[in-house]
């Protein structure tokens, strides 16, 4: 749908709330914390910010945020698992703050032992969901958006998850469009101003297939390949486009200093 100018104030709060969060729990995201105490860090500031918590019981979703460690593709549940010198980790925050969601994820980087291949697909993932971005503006086709992301990941000889993708978002978690983050730049519908969506790539190390675990949730690939994602919502406007849930630190991709 098209939203009006004023609707992106509120987006503009909500984005910002999210991006606020994820810079906090920068600095508590270290060997031996556990997922657990990260989704309270998240949860305790997202109240005390009069927001709450999309994650939250969404389809019976049982925490805050979504912690996905390594091969983790998305949607990992929070527990009483510790963090390790060199793994990787994608934190994604949805807050609801006055009706309007924000919707952003990064990942980050544990202690100083994380392999350089790891550090390059963060920073590859990292740099698809910019490129993505980039590509916004009313006029051109949503599928431009996955054609930018498909043909920069793979040229880096990595995959493109293909199971999940960004959303439309607003007063609503999920709404039309579904963001393919591969395909075609002549396909989906035209962009238009006050269309209010997500661009959430999550690239693969090894190759694209995922399954889910037992718990329900839990996706991951299929050849235990590292998976990275991060997570932007934004706004396209009559001369181009609107992130907002950029970092207020300047945070982009990790390490952040
Ligand atoms: C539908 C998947 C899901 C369930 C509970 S939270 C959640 C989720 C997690 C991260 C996201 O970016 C998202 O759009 C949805
Ligand atoms: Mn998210
Ligand atoms: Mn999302
Ligand atoms: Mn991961």
């Amino acid at each position: 749908i098209r939203h009006r100018p004023e609707d992106f104030e509120g987006m503009r709060k909500a984005g910002r709330l999210a991006a606020e969060i994820l810079d906090m729990i920068t600095d508590h995201v270290a060997p031996g914390v556990t997922t657990d105490e990260l989704d309270r860090l998240c949860h305790e500031m997202t109240v005390a910010n009069g927001a709450v918590p999309a994650p939250l019981g969404y389809k019976g979703f049982p925490k805050s945020i979504c912690t996905s460690i390594n091969h983790v593709v998305c949607h990992g549940i929070p527990g009483d698992r510790k963090l390790a010198d060199g793994e990787i980790v994608n934190i994604d925050v949805t807050v609801v703050l006055d009706g309007w969601h924000g919707d952003s994820s990064r990942m980050y980087l544990v202690g100083d032992k994380v392999p350089v291949k790891a550090r390059k697909l963060v920073e590859v993932t990292y740099d698809c969901m910019m490129l993505g971005i980039e590509a916004i503006r009313p006029g051109v086709r949503l599928g431009a958006i996955g054609h930018a992301i498909q043909q920069y990941a793979e040229a880096q000889r990595f995959s493109v998850v293909r199971d999940f993708c960004g959303h439309g978002l607003g007063r609503t978690f999920h709404a039309p469009p579904s963001v393919l983050h591969y395909g075609h730049p002549d396909e989906g519908p035209v962009l238009e101003p006050g269309m209010f969506f997500t661009v959430e790539p999550m690239i693969n190390a090894g190759k694209y297939p995922v399954k889910i675990l037992d718990d329900g949730w839990t996706a991951v690939t299929r050849d235990r390949s590292l998976s990275a994602q991060f997570e932007h919502s934004v706004g396209v406007t009559e001369d181009g486009v609107e992130i907002f849930t950029l970092s207020p630190k300047g945070y982009t991709k990790p390490p952040y200093v």
